[in-house]
Protein backbone atom coordinates (compact mmCIF):
# COMPACT_ATOMS: atom_id res chain seq x y z
CA UNK A 1 0.00 0.00 0.00
CA UNK A 2 1.23 3.57 -0.82
CA UNK A 3 -0.32 6.85 -0.41
CA UNK A 4 -3.26 5.13 0.78
CA UNK A 5 -3.79 3.69 -2.46
CA UNK A 6 -4.19 -0.44 -2.14
CA UNK A 7 -3.18 -2.42 -4.84
CA UNK A 8 -4.46 -5.45 -5.35
CA UNK A 9 -3.48 -8.57 -7.30
CA UNK A 10 -5.87 -10.37 -9.38
CA UNK A 11 -6.62 -13.17 -6.97
CA UNK A 12 -6.85 -10.66 -4.07
CA UNK A 13 -9.46 -9.06 -6.50
CA UNK A 14 -11.42 -12.57 -6.98
CA UNK A 15 -11.28 -13.37 -3.15
CA UNK A 16 -12.81 -9.88 -2.48
CA UNK A 17 -15.64 -10.40 -5.07
CA UNK A 18 -16.25 -13.37 -3.62
CA UNK A 19 -16.46 -12.19 0.18
CA UNK A 20 -18.83 -9.34 -0.97
CA UNK A 21 -21.22 -11.04 -2.58
CA UNK A 22 -24.48 -10.95 -1.37
CA UNK A 23 -23.23 -8.66 1.89
CA UNK A 24 -25.10 -5.61 -0.14
CA UNK A 25 -22.08 -3.36 0.77
CA UNK A 26 -20.27 -2.04 -2.68
CA UNK A 27 -16.54 -2.58 -3.16
CA UNK A 28 -15.45 0.90 -2.30
CA UNK A 29 -16.99 0.88 0.92
CA UNK A 30 -15.66 -2.47 1.77
CA UNK A 31 -11.83 -1.38 0.26
CA UNK A 32 -12.03 1.81 2.27
CA UNK A 33 -12.67 0.05 5.65
CA UNK A 34 -9.67 -2.57 4.59
CA UNK A 35 -7.90 0.67 4.35
CA UNK A 36 -8.55 2.01 7.61
CA UNK A 37 -8.14 -0.98 9.66
CA UNK A 38 -4.75 -1.54 7.99
CA UNK A 39 -4.20 1.98 8.98
CA UNK A 40 -4.33 1.29 13.02
CA UNK A 41 -3.35 -1.92 12.82
CA UNK A 42 0.23 -0.38 11.37
CA UNK A 43 0.48 2.32 14.17
CA UNK A 44 -0.24 -0.04 16.53
CA UNK A 45 2.97 -2.10 15.62
CA UNK A 46 4.98 1.50 15.60
CA UNK A 47 4.12 2.44 18.56
CA UNK A 48 4.81 -1.15 19.79
CA UNK A 49 8.38 -1.08 18.90
CA UNK A 50 8.55 2.83 19.45
CA UNK A 51 8.49 1.38 23.15
CA UNK A 52 10.39 -1.31 22.61
CA UNK A 53 13.10 0.84 21.72
CA UNK A 54 12.94 3.33 24.27
CA UNK A 55 12.63 0.81 27.10
CA UNK A 56 16.06 -0.34 25.42
CA UNK A 57 17.64 2.51 25.22
CA UNK A 58 16.33 3.76 28.74
CA UNK A 59 17.73 -0.18 29.96
CA UNK A 60 21.31 0.88 28.56
CA UNK A 61 21.38 3.78 30.41
CA UNK A 62 20.67 2.77 33.66
CA UNK A 63 23.40 -0.18 33.00
CA UNK A 64 26.22 2.41 32.01
CA UNK A 65 25.13 5.16 33.94
CA UNK A 66 25.10 3.23 37.96
CA UNK A 67 26.19 6.21 39.72
CA UNK A 68 28.55 3.56 41.72
CA UNK A 69 31.34 4.12 39.06
CA UNK A 70 33.78 6.60 39.94
CA UNK A 71 33.71 7.54 36.10
CA UNK A 72 32.08 10.62 34.94
CA UNK A 73 29.56 9.29 32.13
CA UNK A 74 26.92 11.24 30.34
CA UNK A 75 24.55 10.42 26.86
CA UNK A 76 23.58 12.45 24.23
CA UNK A 77 20.81 11.55 21.77
CA UNK A 78 21.36 11.68 18.16
CA UNK A 79 20.56 15.37 17.67
CA UNK A 80 23.10 16.21 20.36
CA UNK A 81 21.14 16.24 23.77
CA UNK A 82 22.45 15.59 26.59
CA UNK A 83 20.00 12.85 28.22
CA UNK A 84 21.67 11.77 31.09
CA UNK A 85 24.09 12.38 33.81
CA UNK A 86 26.01 10.16 36.41
CA UNK A 87 26.70 10.93 39.98
CA UNK A 88 30.74 11.09 39.45
CA UNK A 89 30.19 13.47 36.30
CA UNK A 90 28.34 15.76 38.87
CA UNK A 91 31.21 15.91 41.10
CA UNK A 92 33.81 16.38 38.21
CA UNK A 93 32.00 19.37 36.51
CA UNK A 94 30.20 20.56 40.00
CA UNK A 95 27.07 21.45 37.51
CA UNK A 96 23.35 20.65 38.88
CA UNK A 97 21.95 17.53 37.15
CA UNK A 98 18.54 19.87 36.76
CA UNK A 99 20.22 22.23 34.79
CA UNK A 100 22.45 20.42 32.30
CA UNK A 101 19.88 17.60 31.15
CA UNK A 102 18.32 18.67 27.82
CA UNK A 103 21.20 21.33 27.15
CA UNK A 104 22.92 20.41 23.89
CA UNK A 105 26.36 19.61 23.69
CA UNK A 106 27.51 22.73 23.08
CA UNK A 107 26.80 24.02 25.81
CA UNK A 108 28.82 21.72 28.39
CA UNK A 109 31.65 22.29 25.70
CA UNK A 110 31.51 26.25 25.75
CA UNK A 111 32.05 25.87 29.54
CA UNK A 112 35.11 23.89 29.09
CA UNK A 113 33.78 20.82 30.99
CA UNK A 114 34.00 18.44 28.13
CA UNK A 115 35.95 18.04 24.92
CA UNK A 116 34.26 18.32 21.42
CA UNK A 117 34.45 14.56 21.19
CA UNK A 118 31.01 13.68 21.50
CA UNK A 119 30.29 16.11 18.69
CA UNK A 120 33.14 14.33 16.59
CA UNK A 121 31.41 10.90 17.40
CA UNK A 122 27.87 12.25 15.95
CA UNK A 123 29.77 13.37 12.89
CA UNK A 124 31.96 10.29 11.96
CA UNK A 125 30.49 8.07 13.95
CA UNK A 126 33.15 6.38 15.91
CA UNK A 127 35.03 6.06 18.92
CA UNK A 128 36.68 9.58 20.06
CA UNK A 129 39.64 9.74 22.91
CA UNK A 130 40.62 13.60 24.23
CA UNK A 131 42.44 14.78 27.29
CA UNK A 132 41.59 17.60 29.35
CA UNK A 133 41.73 19.15 32.64
CA UNK A 134 38.97 20.08 34.26
CA UNK A 135 39.31 21.88 38.09
CA UNK A 136 42.58 21.24 37.80
CA UNK A 137 42.01 17.15 37.42
CA UNK A 138 43.54 15.65 34.60
CA UNK A 139 40.62 13.89 32.56
CA UNK A 140 41.00 11.08 29.50
CA UNK A 141 37.54 11.83 27.85
CA UNK A 142 36.08 8.51 25.84
CA UNK A 143 33.04 8.62 23.26
CA UNK A 144 31.14 6.03 21.96
CA UNK A 145 28.64 5.27 19.98
CA UNK A 146 25.41 3.47 20.40
CA UNK A 147 23.81 2.02 17.23
CA UNK A 148 20.26 0.36 17.07
CA UNK A 149 19.33 -2.63 15.19
CA UNK A 150 18.90 -1.29 11.77
CA UNK A 151 22.93 0.28 12.42
CA UNK A 152 21.67 3.82 13.03
CA UNK A 153 23.33 5.77 15.45
CA UNK A 154 20.89 6.45 18.57
CA UNK A 155 22.91 8.04 21.42
CA UNK A 156 27.00 8.22 21.66
CA UNK A 157 27.63 7.58 25.59
CA UNK A 158 31.08 9.21 26.95
CA UNK A 159 33.11 7.97 29.63
CA UNK A 160 35.22 10.98 31.61
CA UNK A 161 38.53 9.06 33.69
CA UNK A 162 40.16 11.09 36.29
CA UNK A 163 43.59 10.00 35.78
CA UNK A 164 45.52 12.55 38.05
CA UNK A 165 46.23 9.70 40.83
CA UNK A 166 47.31 6.92 38.37
CA UNK A 167 49.27 10.10 36.70
CA UNK A 168 51.02 11.04 39.99
CA UNK A 169 51.45 7.00 41.02
CA UNK A 170 53.11 6.50 37.63
CA UNK A 171 55.55 9.34 38.37
CA UNK A 172 56.08 8.61 41.88
CA UNK A 173 56.98 4.80 40.46
CA UNK A 174 59.15 6.20 37.75
CA UNK A 175 60.76 8.42 40.45
CA UNK A 176 61.26 5.23 42.02
CA UNK A 177 62.81 3.34 39.23
CA UNK A 178 65.13 6.07 38.24
CA UNK A 179 66.42 6.21 41.85
CA UNK A 180 67.29 2.21 41.94
CA UNK A 181 68.82 2.53 38.77
CA UNK A 182 70.73 5.28 40.30
CA UNK A 183 71.78 2.90 43.58
CA UNK A 184 71.92 -0.01 41.71
CA UNK A 185 74.25 1.77 39.27
CA UNK A 186 76.31 3.66 42.20
CA UNK A 187 76.93 0.38 44.20
CA UNK A 188 78.00 -1.47 41.29
CA UNK A 189 80.58 1.01 40.65
CA UNK A 190 81.52 0.88 44.31
CA UNK A 191 82.26 -2.73 44.17
CA UNK A 192 84.10 -2.73 40.83
CA UNK A 193 86.18 0.51 42.76
CA UNK A 194 86.48 -1.46 46.21
CA UNK A 195 87.44 -4.74 44.36
CA UNK A 196 90.08 -3.10 41.59
CA UNK A 197 92.24 -2.64 45.01
CA UNK A 198 93.60 -5.18 47.76
CA UNK A 199 93.36 -2.17 51.17
CA UNK A 200 96.03 -4.17 52.61
CA UNK A 201 99.27 -2.47 52.96
CA UNK A 202 102.76 -3.86 53.79
CA UNK A 203 105.06 -5.99 52.64
CA UNK A 204 106.73 -7.55 55.59
CA UNK A 205 107.10 -11.72 55.32
CA UNK A 206 104.20 -12.00 57.65
CA UNK A 207 101.84 -9.52 55.92
CA UNK A 208 103.10 -11.23 52.57
CA UNK A 209 101.88 -14.46 54.14
CA UNK A 210 98.82 -13.59 55.12
CA UNK A 211 98.18 -12.26 51.86
CA UNK A 212 99.01 -15.29 50.18
CA UNK A 213 96.22 -17.09 52.82
CA UNK A 214 93.89 -14.17 52.18
CA UNK A 215 94.22 -15.29 48.51
CA UNK A 216 93.71 -18.84 48.60
CA UNK A 217 91.13 -18.95 51.04
CA UNK A 218 89.00 -16.41 48.89
CA UNK A 219 88.21 -18.74 46.13
CA UNK A 220 86.98 -21.74 48.17
CA UNK A 221 84.05 -21.84 50.52
CA UNK A 222 85.44 -22.54 53.81
CA UNK A 223 84.83 -20.30 57.03
CA UNK A 224 87.15 -18.45 58.70
CA UNK A 225 88.39 -17.09 61.57
CA UNK A 226 90.43 -14.03 61.81
CA UNK A 227 92.61 -13.39 64.75
CA UNK A 228 94.83 -10.37 65.88
CA UNK A 229 94.90 -7.47 68.58
CA UNK A 230 92.69 -4.43 67.67
CA UNK A 231 93.35 -2.26 64.74
CA UNK A 232 95.66 -4.60 63.11
CA UNK A 233 93.48 -4.91 60.08
CA UNK A 234 91.08 -8.11 60.79
CA UNK A 235 88.39 -6.06 58.67
CA UNK A 236 91.01 -5.17 56.13
CA UNK A 237 91.73 -8.96 55.66
CA UNK A 238 87.80 -10.07 55.97
CA UNK A 239 86.88 -7.20 52.97
CA UNK A 240 89.74 -8.65 50.93
CA UNK A 241 88.43 -11.87 51.19
CA UNK A 242 84.88 -11.05 50.17
CA UNK A 243 85.88 -8.94 47.14
CA UNK A 244 88.49 -12.09 45.79
CA UNK A 245 85.73 -14.73 46.29
CA UNK A 246 83.55 -16.01 44.14
CA UNK A 247 80.50 -14.24 45.99
CA UNK A 248 82.26 -10.58 45.31
CA UNK A 249 79.12 -9.35 43.33
CA UNK A 250 76.64 -11.15 46.03
CA UNK A 251 75.53 -9.38 49.58
CA UNK A 252 78.60 -8.53 52.11
CA UNK A 253 76.93 -7.67 55.72
CA UNK A 254 79.19 -6.39 58.58
CA UNK A 255 78.00 -7.08 62.46
CA UNK A 256 79.74 -6.04 65.04
CA UNK A 257 78.47 -8.57 67.57
CA UNK A 258 80.08 -5.87 70.68
CA UNK A 259 77.93 -2.80 69.38
CA UNK A 260 74.89 -4.29 69.49
CA UNK A 261 73.35 -4.73 72.59
CA UNK A 262 72.18 -8.31 74.20
CA UNK A 263 68.83 -8.07 73.96
CA UNK A 264 68.79 -7.33 70.80
CA UNK A 265 71.48 -9.33 69.21
CA UNK A 266 69.06 -12.18 68.19
CA UNK A 267 66.20 -10.48 66.23
CA UNK A 268 69.08 -8.57 64.46
CA UNK A 269 70.43 -11.73 63.27
CA UNK A 270 68.11 -14.55 63.32
CA UNK A 271 64.98 -11.80 62.00
CA UNK A 272 61.08 -12.38 63.82
CA UNK A 273 57.55 -13.15 62.98
CA UNK A 274 54.86 -10.35 63.41
CA UNK A 275 54.05 -10.26 66.80
CA UNK A 276 57.06 -12.92 67.98
CA UNK A 277 57.00 -10.76 71.19
CA UNK A 278 56.26 -7.45 72.79
CA UNK A 279 57.46 -4.91 71.18
CA UNK A 280 58.23 -6.73 67.85
CA UNK A 281 57.09 -4.51 65.01
CA UNK A 282 53.55 -5.82 62.74
CA UNK A 283 55.38 -7.03 60.35
CA UNK A 284 58.14 -10.10 59.53
CA UNK A 285 61.39 -8.52 60.26
CA UNK A 286 64.07 -10.38 58.32
CA UNK A 287 67.42 -11.17 60.35
CA UNK A 288 70.84 -10.56 58.82
CA UNK A 289 71.68 -14.03 57.80
CA UNK A 290 68.55 -13.86 55.91
CA UNK A 291 69.69 -10.03 54.11
CA UNK A 292 73.21 -11.92 53.45
CA UNK A 293 71.87 -14.95 51.99
CA UNK A 294 73.75 -16.25 48.55
CA UNK A 295 76.72 -13.53 50.12
CA UNK A 296 79.14 -13.18 52.89
CA UNK A 297 78.43 -12.59 56.55
CA UNK A 298 81.28 -10.85 58.58
CA UNK A 299 80.69 -11.75 62.39
CA UNK A 300 83.32 -9.38 64.01
CA UNK A 301 84.22 -9.64 67.67
CA UNK A 302 82.49 -13.14 67.70
CA UNK A 303 84.32 -13.50 71.32
CA UNK A 304 80.82 -11.18 72.28
CA UNK A 305 79.01 -13.33 71.18
CA UNK A 306 76.54 -14.05 74.13
CA UNK A 307 76.84 -17.93 74.90
CA UNK A 308 73.14 -18.57 74.28
CA UNK A 309 73.17 -17.81 70.75
CA UNK A 310 76.45 -19.57 70.00
CA UNK A 311 74.35 -22.51 69.49
CA UNK A 312 72.48 -20.99 66.75
CA UNK A 313 75.34 -19.91 64.90
CA UNK A 314 76.80 -23.26 65.22
CA UNK A 315 73.31 -24.46 63.34
CA UNK A 316 74.03 -21.76 60.76
CA UNK A 317 77.45 -23.53 59.91
CA UNK A 318 76.75 -26.89 60.39
CA UNK A 319 72.64 -27.33 59.24
CA UNK A 320 72.92 -24.10 57.00
CA UNK A 321 69.76 -23.04 58.24
CA UNK A 322 67.95 -20.81 60.75
CA UNK A 323 64.83 -20.00 62.35
CA UNK A 324 63.27 -16.50 63.32
CA UNK A 325 62.35 -16.10 66.33
CA UNK A 326 58.46 -16.34 66.47
CA UNK A 327 58.67 -18.63 63.86
CA UNK A 328 59.10 -22.71 63.32
CA UNK A 329 59.78 -23.27 59.87
CA UNK A 330 63.57 -23.34 59.47
CA UNK A 331 64.76 -21.03 56.75
CA UNK A 332 67.59 -22.39 54.67
CA UNK A 333 70.45 -20.24 54.18
CA UNK A 334 73.49 -19.98 51.39
CA UNK A 335 75.82 -17.71 53.78
CA UNK A 336 80.12 -17.57 53.42
CA UNK A 337 80.95 -16.91 57.64
CA UNK A 338 83.92 -15.00 58.18
CA UNK A 339 84.29 -14.41 62.04
CA UNK A 340 86.89 -12.24 63.53
CA UNK A 341 87.84 -11.52 67.23
CA UNK A 342 90.95 -9.78 69.18
CA UNK A 343 90.23 -12.76 71.95
CA UNK A 344 92.15 -15.46 72.61
CA UNK A 345 88.99 -18.13 71.91
CA UNK A 346 90.92 -20.50 72.79
CA UNK A 347 91.37 -19.62 76.45
CA UNK A 348 87.50 -18.59 76.19
CA UNK A 349 86.76 -22.35 75.71
CA UNK A 350 89.01 -23.34 78.63
CA UNK A 351 86.99 -20.65 80.92
CA UNK A 352 83.70 -22.17 78.95
CA UNK A 353 82.70 -18.58 77.90
CA UNK A 354 82.85 -19.75 74.23
CA UNK A 355 81.44 -23.04 73.09
CA UNK A 356 84.33 -25.07 71.70
CA UNK A 357 82.13 -27.12 68.74
CA UNK A 358 81.72 -23.77 67.33
CA UNK A 359 85.39 -22.48 67.97
CA UNK A 360 86.19 -25.73 65.99
CA UNK A 361 83.49 -24.94 62.97
CA UNK A 362 84.63 -21.20 63.03
CA UNK A 363 88.29 -22.12 62.88
CA UNK A 364 88.93 -24.16 59.94
CA UNK A 365 91.52 -21.90 58.33
CA UNK A 366 92.41 -19.24 60.98
CA UNK A 367 94.41 -16.36 59.74
CA UNK A 368 96.32 -14.47 62.66
CA UNK A 369 97.27 -11.13 61.67
CA UNK A 370 100.68 -9.98 64.16
CA UNK A 371 100.96 -6.67 65.69
CA UNK A 372 102.26 -3.52 63.54
CA UNK A 373 105.11 -4.07 66.30
CA UNK A 374 106.09 -6.90 65.11
CA UNK A 375 106.71 -5.85 61.77
CA UNK A 376 108.14 -2.16 62.01
CA UNK A 377 109.16 -2.23 58.08
CA UNK A 378 105.79 -1.92 57.06
CA UNK A 379 105.53 1.75 58.67
CA UNK A 380 107.12 3.43 56.13
CA UNK A 381 104.53 2.15 53.67
CA UNK A 382 101.70 2.36 56.15
CA UNK A 383 102.83 6.46 56.61
CA UNK A 384 103.11 6.85 53.17
CA UNK A 385 99.54 5.87 52.79
CA UNK A 386 97.90 7.39 55.65
CA UNK A 387 99.91 10.86 55.16
CA UNK A 388 98.39 10.75 51.23
CA UNK A 389 94.89 9.86 52.58
CA UNK A 390 94.78 12.79 54.91
CA UNK A 391 96.53 15.55 53.05
CA UNK A 392 94.37 14.69 50.06
CA UNK A 393 91.25 15.18 52.73
CA UNK A 394 92.11 18.18 54.30
CA UNK A 395 93.62 19.80 51.11
CA UNK A 396 97.36 20.48 52.81
CA UNK A 397 100.32 18.56 51.32
CA UNK A 398 102.60 17.55 54.42
CA UNK A 399 104.84 14.89 54.75
CA UNK A 400 106.89 13.28 57.28
CA UNK A 401 111.45 14.08 57.63
CA UNK A 402 113.24 10.79 58.30
CA UNK A 403 114.25 11.32 62.21
CA UNK A 404 109.91 11.58 62.48
CA UNK A 405 110.23 8.46 60.42
CA UNK A 406 112.35 6.56 62.93
CA UNK A 407 110.63 7.98 66.10
CA UNK A 408 106.93 6.22 64.13
CA UNK A 409 109.01 2.90 64.13
CA UNK A 410 110.53 2.69 67.68
CA UNK A 411 107.01 3.44 69.28
CA UNK A 412 104.79 0.08 70.07
CA UNK A 413 101.41 0.82 68.69
CA UNK A 414 99.24 -0.57 71.20
CA UNK A 415 96.62 0.32 69.16
CA UNK A 416 98.31 -0.93 65.85
CA UNK A 417 97.64 0.58 62.26
CA UNK A 418 94.30 1.87 63.01
CA UNK A 419 96.73 4.41 66.20
CA UNK A 420 99.51 5.07 63.24
CA UNK A 421 96.49 6.07 60.92
CA UNK A 422 94.86 8.41 64.00
CA UNK A 423 98.48 9.64 64.80
CA UNK A 424 98.79 10.70 60.79
CA UNK A 425 95.42 12.44 60.64
CA UNK A 426 96.31 14.49 63.90
CA UNK A 427 99.35 15.52 62.86
CA UNK A 428 97.89 17.09 59.73
CA UNK A 429 95.10 18.64 61.40
CA UNK A 430 97.42 19.93 64.50
CA UNK A 431 101.03 20.76 63.02
CA UNK A 432 100.94 24.10 61.06
CA UNK A 433 104.46 23.75 59.35
CA UNK A 434 104.73 21.49 55.84
CA UNK A 435 107.46 19.06 57.41
CA UNK A 436 106.02 16.94 60.10
CA UNK A 437 109.68 16.04 62.24
CA UNK A 438 110.54 13.74 65.31
CA UNK A 439 109.82 16.72 67.99
CA UNK A 440 105.96 16.88 66.56
CA UNK A 441 105.80 13.02 66.82
CA UNK A 442 107.05 12.58 70.24
CA UNK A 443 104.87 15.33 71.51
CA UNK A 444 101.53 13.46 70.34
CA UNK A 445 102.62 9.90 71.20
CA UNK A 446 105.00 9.76 73.97
CA UNK A 447 103.06 8.73 77.16
CA UNK A 448 105.79 10.49 79.27
CA UNK A 449 105.15 13.40 77.67
CA UNK A 450 101.62 13.19 77.71
CA UNK A 451 101.09 15.05 81.14
CA UNK A 452 103.06 17.53 80.19
CA UNK A 453 101.10 18.18 77.12
CA UNK A 454 97.99 18.07 78.57
CA UNK A 455 99.05 20.97 80.63
CA UNK A 456 100.31 23.33 78.12
CA UNK A 457 97.30 25.33 77.37
CA UNK A 458 98.83 27.21 74.33
CA UNK A 459 98.99 23.72 72.42
CA UNK A 460 95.60 21.73 73.12
CA UNK A 461 91.99 22.98 74.50
CA UNK A 462 91.08 21.32 77.76
CA UNK A 463 88.71 18.99 75.26
CA UNK A 464 91.58 18.07 72.78
CA UNK A 465 94.25 17.33 76.60
CA UNK A 466 90.64 15.27 77.57
CA UNK A 467 90.49 13.16 74.89
CA UNK A 468 94.14 11.98 74.66
CA UNK A 469 93.91 10.82 78.30
CA UNK A 470 91.18 9.29 77.56
CA UNK A 471 92.35 7.65 74.59
CA UNK A 472 95.07 5.93 75.94
CA UNK A 473 93.36 4.92 79.28
CA UNK A 474 90.44 3.31 77.11
CA UNK A 475 93.74 1.61 74.75
CA UNK A 476 95.63 0.54 77.96
CA UNK A 477 92.67 -1.65 79.73
CA UNK A 478 91.62 -2.64 76.03
CA UNK A 479 94.66 -4.11 75.80
CA UNK A 480 95.03 -5.47 79.25
CA UNK A 481 91.26 -7.56 79.16
CA UNK A 482 91.00 -7.90 75.32
CA UNK A 483 87.34 -6.86 75.14
CA UNK A 484 84.87 -3.77 76.40
CA UNK A 485 83.01 -5.82 78.66
CA UNK A 486 85.54 -6.53 80.81
CA UNK A 487 87.43 -3.60 80.15
CA UNK A 488 84.47 -1.44 81.29
CA UNK A 489 84.92 -2.31 84.91
CA UNK A 490 88.34 -1.36 85.31
CA UNK A 491 87.47 1.91 83.80
CA UNK A 492 84.47 2.50 86.35
CA UNK A 493 82.24 3.34 83.23
CA UNK A 494 80.05 0.82 81.32
CA UNK A 495 80.39 -1.39 78.43
CA UNK A 496 78.52 1.10 75.99
CA UNK A 497 79.87 3.67 76.97
CA UNK A 498 83.47 2.64 76.08
CA UNK A 499 82.25 1.05 73.35
CA UNK A 500 80.91 4.55 72.22
CA UNK A 501 84.35 6.42 73.02
CA UNK A 502 86.96 4.17 71.51
CA UNK A 503 84.71 4.35 68.38
CA UNK A 504 84.67 8.59 69.27
CA UNK A 505 88.60 8.34 69.27
CA UNK A 506 89.58 6.06 66.70
CA UNK A 507 90.39 3.11 68.98
CA UNK A 508 87.33 0.97 67.32
CA UNK A 509 86.01 0.56 63.97
CA UNK A 510 82.71 2.98 64.14
N1 LIG B 1 97.43 -3.51 56.46
C1 LIG B 1 96.67 -2.41 56.40
N2 LIG B 1 96.71 -1.63 55.33
C2 LIG B 1 95.97 -0.52 55.26
N3 LIG B 1 95.16 -0.10 56.23
C3 LIG B 1 95.07 -0.83 57.33
C4 LIG B 1 95.82 -2.04 57.47
N4 LIG B 1 95.51 -2.57 58.64
C5 LIG B 1 94.64 -1.75 59.22
N5 LIG B 1 94.35 -0.70 58.44
C6 LIG B 1 93.47 0.42 58.76
O1 LIG B 1 93.44 0.54 60.16
C7 LIG B 1 92.15 0.73 60.66
C8 LIG B 1 91.76 -0.44 61.55
O2 LIG B 1 91.68 -1.63 60.79
P1 LIG B 1 90.58 -2.74 61.06
O3 LIG B 1 89.28 -2.12 61.41
O4 LIG B 1 90.60 -3.68 59.93
O5 LIG B 1 91.18 -3.40 62.36
P2 LIG B 1 90.58 -4.58 63.22
O6 LIG B 1 91.67 -5.51 63.48
O7 LIG B 1 89.36 -5.11 62.58
O8 LIG B 1 90.20 -3.78 64.55
P3 LIG B 1 89.13 -4.16 65.70
O9 LIG B 1 89.58 -5.42 66.33
O10 LIG B 1 89.20 -3.00 66.62
O11 LIG B 1 87.81 -4.27 65.02
C9 LIG B 1 91.26 0.86 59.45
O12 LIG B 1 91.13 2.22 59.15
C10 LIG B 1 92.04 0.17 58.36
O13 LIG B 1 91.74 0.71 57.10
Amino acid sequence: MENNTLVLDTMAKNQICQLIEGTGLDVSTLIKQIIKENETYRNRIEDMSKDLKSYKERELEALLIGDALYDGIYVIDKTGIITAVNKAFIEMTGIVESEILGQGLEWLIERKLVTESGLLVLKEKEKASSVTVINNQKIVITASPIFNELGELTQVLTIMRDVTGLRKLQDKLENSEKLTKKYVDELKYLRKRESAQSGLIGRSLSMSQVRQLIYQVAQVEVTVLITGETGVGKEVVANDIYKNSLRKDSPYIKVNCAAIPENLLESELFGYEKGAFTGAQNKDKLGLFEIANSGTILLDEIGEMPFNLQSKILRVLQEKEITRIGGFKPIKIDVRVIAATNQNLEEQVSKGMFRQDLYYRLNVVPIQIPPLRSRLEDIPLLVNHFLHKYNEKYKVNKYINNSAMEVLQQYDWPGNVRELGNIIERLIIVINEPVIDSDHIVKIVDNEKLAAVCFDKNNLTLKEAVSILERQMIMNALQTYGSTHKAAPSLGVSQPTVLRKAKELGIMAK
